[in-house]
């Protein structure tokens, strides 16, 4: 594997799960595979898990990680193909591709959505340049329309606690305050439709995710009608994808509850925020599985990685 910046990236992802469960039985069993190696992260966007538990997928495989907080530290990236570089941005990506390229053997980027402008987000302008500048393999830590690590890891967390051969999962809209982006929806349906279980959405009129990504699932307006035998219930919020990026609803009666959620798991990437989107007692429960998935982050990371090293 070259680049991993897409959930399409994984070829049977039943084999990247088993595999991935193995690496977390001996998480050191290839700690040779990554000697003087390099791994940049750059981030032009906050980050807990993704900036730690990458850096720790790299240690495991003996990779040296070097991490730069793009926005604010670096100079401000031109991305524009001939712009007279007149305004904010001091750089071009062609140059700072390049130069990144020299000291990191794998180069691994965040950048979200503007969810201001739908064309341009989705060209995912960011990783693509990365992608097409960079001498070295680039790695999504979550782009403007997907987050394959998070993808990958949920698959990962369902396969470990399933209790029957194909357990019914429910991703399901929650209210937030802000405009947040599609990507963790986006690669979780992505992950579920390539898994064997019965995935259903469940989410208000008018914030049906992209068709191209929802494809043949079923949407489902009705919260309750949709948790129905669930075993799973994946949680997150996103803006509008119509009316893009604005936030049409904010209605509580889709916040999580432990009556809501019965005898279903439940799962969120994480950060979540309490009592907006799921209630403490959901959190606090052995019905929570977000610490769980959150460790996940190293094993997807690191099987990722692993992928990468042995191609170079
Ligand atoms: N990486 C996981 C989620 C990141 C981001 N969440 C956020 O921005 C939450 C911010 C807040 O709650 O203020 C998202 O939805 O894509
Ligand atoms: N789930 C996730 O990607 O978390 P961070 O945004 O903290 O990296």
């Amino acid at each position: 594997m070259k680049n991993y910046t897409s959930i399409n990236d994984i070829d049977n992802i039943n084999n990247w799960i088993a595999e991935a469960k193995t690496l977390k039985e001996s998480p050191l069993k290839d700690i040779e595979l990554g000697k003087n190696k390099t791994l940049g992260l750059l981030f032009f966007n906050s980050s807990l898990r993704t900036r730690l538990s990458t850096q720790k997928a790299a240690l495991n495989l003996g990779m040296n990680p070097i991490v730069m907080n793009v926005s604010g530290d670096a100079w401000g990236i031109e991305f524009g193909d001939g712009t007279v570089m007149n305004g904010n941005t001091a750089e071009h990506i062609k140059e700072a591709a390049a130069v990144v390229s020299q000291y990191c053997d794998i180069i691994a980027v965040r950048a979200f959505p503007s969810l201001t402008d739908k064309v341009k987000d989705e060209s995912e302008y960011v990783l693509n340049a990365f992608k097409k500048h960079a001498s070295v393999p680039v790695v999504n830590m979550e782009s403007a329309t997907g987050h394959p690590l998070q993808g990958l890891t949920d698959a990962i967390t369902i396969s470990e606690h399933a209790k029957t051969k194909k357990p019914k999962v429910v991703l399901s809209w929650a209210p937030h305050i802000k405009a947040l982006p599609h990507a963790v929806a986006n690669s979780f349906t992505q992950a579920m439709q390539k898994m064997d279980v019965e995935f259903v959405i469940a989410n208000p009129e008018g914030y049906n995710l992209s068709p191209e990504i929802t494809g043949d699932t079923p949407i489902i307006h009705d919260q309750n009608e949709a948790f129905k035998d669930a075993d799973f219930v994946y949680v997150k919020n996103w803006s509008s994808y119509d009316d893009y990026g604005k936030v049409l609803n904010t209605d509580p009666n889709w916040m999580i509850t432990k009556e809501k959620l019965g005898d279903a798991k439940f799962m969120h990437c994480l950060p979540v925020r309490r009592n907006l989107i799921v209630e403490d007692a959901v959190l606090d429960s052995d019905s929570s599985l977000v610490i769980e998935q959150a460790n996940n982050r190293t094993y997807a990371a690191q099987l990722v990685l692993k992928k990468i090293l042995k191609n170079l």
